[in-house]
């Protein structure tokens, strides 16, 4: 899948994204009504609300991935998506990965592979020789996570991206979004763990 709408800059004023008046309808079904947000370089957003709310819906739209049925989403850069379900390929391996997602990013494998090591702890038990058909899904999900971020994206969304992890790799998760913001990129997470929301800077409560 590719995960890259557009080339990102370090250096680009005004919102990193900035969702105005999305509304989205399945069929006859209403889905997301009027939802308007934007977000600086460096700041961070957690999208809740209840199962079925339209969360994963919202973050497919800033990602391109799906058309609103009104309003508009515009990016300052590029935007890296990490979907609820891993979008893997079973047989390569996470250094298969960092080679394919890199190079569709115009990095060399030794830049993927320096960024992927500067992700933290998060990234640096994960052993990157095995068949991701063959990683546990805690693991494969943090696969997921690091394709998404390779090449500093100026706007990272992240559906659920902690599912499967032990405490540890989920305290590394938050440590690792830190990290992401003081580079400047802006972070989206759909997430279900309220006792969290201290963590970001601001929450988009999508109710019911
Ligand atoms: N491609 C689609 N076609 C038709 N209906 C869809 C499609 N994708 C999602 N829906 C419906 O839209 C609604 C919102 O789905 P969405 O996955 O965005 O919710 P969510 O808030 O992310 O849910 P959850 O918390 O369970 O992950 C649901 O009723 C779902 O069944």
């Amino acid at each position: 899948m590719d995960r890259s709408t557009a080339r990102g800059h370090d250096e680009v004023a005004g919102p990193a994204i900035e969702v105005d008046r999305v509304s989205m309808r399945y069929g006859r079904q209403p889905v997301l009504d009027s939802v308007s947000f934007s977000l600086e370089a460096g700041e961070s957003l957690a999208i809740i609300g209840e199962n079925g709310c339209g969360k994963s819906t919202l973050l497919k739209i800033c990602a391109g991935m799906v058309t609103p049925t009104s309003g508009t989403v515009t990016l300052s850069g590029r935007a890296g998506y990490c979907p609820q379900n891993a979008s893997l390929g079973a047989f390569l391996t996470a250094e298969d990965h960092y080679r394919w997602f890199g190079s569709s990013l115009g990095m060399t494998y030794g830049d993927a592979q320096e960024e992927v090591s500067g992700m933290g702890d998060l990234l640096g038990h994960l052993d990157g020789s095995k068949q991701v058909r063959h990683l546990s899904g805690g693991n494969a999900q943090k696969l997921n996570l690091a394709c998404a971020a390779l090449g500093r994206p100026r706007v990272l969304l992240l559906d659920e991206p902690y599912q499967g992890f032990d405490e540890g790799s989920y305290l590394d998760f938050w440590q690792l979004i830190d990290h992401f913001c003081r580079a400047g990129v802006a972070v989206i997470v759909v997430t279900h763990l309220l006792r969290e929301l201290n963590r970001v800077d601001h929450v988009l409560d999508l109710g019911r």
